[in-house]
């Protein structure tokens, strides 16, 4: 028998503009228990269309910004001005509305040549950077997420070995297809967050939230599936559409 579980927490909304509210409110959360408990925040943010609604009201918190760290959970294989840019998208959104210290913004080098090269620099940053640790590991406050068609999320795509990488905090993803080459952080850090946040929306991500919903599936078929063993608080913020009821 095939059952369905949600994992966490499920703020189901109407329409999208209720899901950008919501999903900023649970971040503003767990960034303000980050700041009461440890002093300081380190979030882990996602590119695509539908978190930036969030991020520009996120922007508007009370927040001592001196105290936010901001990474990214993926980006692709473009320069920082580029219109594909994850950095590019999040500058507009977030980076540009709320003053966070420029030294506290850590994007990862999607222009680079090497994007071997660039993923370890990246898990050097989050290693030195985050420096709250949970079993030796980088444990991030906050991670932000979506879920693609196909049933990725970060740059963790079907089919793609990365989804299974123990060994890498962040690595790179060869190019297919029409997609190009990105850079990801692993399941290992996602795992460990102790918050995450994921925004779905829109009809033609049901399928794949179903497939991540199902107790049985696997990982290669819907990477995002990977979210069923966050150690942390899931809080997943969707619009009716989403959901399989528009
Ligand atoms: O760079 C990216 O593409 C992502 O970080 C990716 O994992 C994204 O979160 C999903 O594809 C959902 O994208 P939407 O928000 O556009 O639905």
């Amino acid at each position: 028998m095939t059952t369905k579980v949600v994992p966490g927490l499920l703020i189901a909304t109407p329409e999208p503009a209720q899901v950008a509210r919501e999903a900023a409110n649970r971040m503003a959360k767990a960034m303000r228990e980050a700041i009461r408990d440890r002093g300081e925040v380190h979030i882990a943010i996602s590119g695509g269309s539908s978190p930036n609604p969030a991020y520009e009201l996120l922007a508007k918190e009370p927040f001592d910004w001196n105290k936010v760290h901001v990474y990214w959970v993926d980006e692709r294989a473009v320069p920082p001005d580029h219109e594909r840019s994850n950095y590019r998208s999040a500058k507009a959104a977030f980076l540009d509305r709320a003053p966070i210290p420029a030294a506290n913004v850590h994007r990862m080098k999607g222009e680079a040549t090497d994007l071997d090269a660039a993923a370890a620099e990246y898990e050097s940053f989050l290693r030195e950077g985050v420096r709250q640790k949970i079993g030796g590991l980088p444990a991030l406050d906050l991670v932000v997420l979506g879920i693609g068609d196909d049933g990725h999320t970060a740059s963790l795509f079907p089919g793609e070995p990365t989804v299974h990488v123990t060994d890498k905090l962040a690595c790179a993803v060869p190019a297919k297809g029409d997609r190009e080459a990105r850079l990801t952080i692993t399941g290992p850090v996602l795992e460990n967050a102790r918050a995450s946040v994921v925004i779905v929306i829109g009809k033609a991500k049901h399928p794949a939230l179903e497939r991540v919903w199902l107790t049985n599936g696997t990982l290669d078929e819907t990477p995002a599936r990977i979210i069923r063993g966050f150690r942390g608080a899931i809080t997943w913020v969707i619009d009716k559409a989403a959901g399989g009821m528009g």
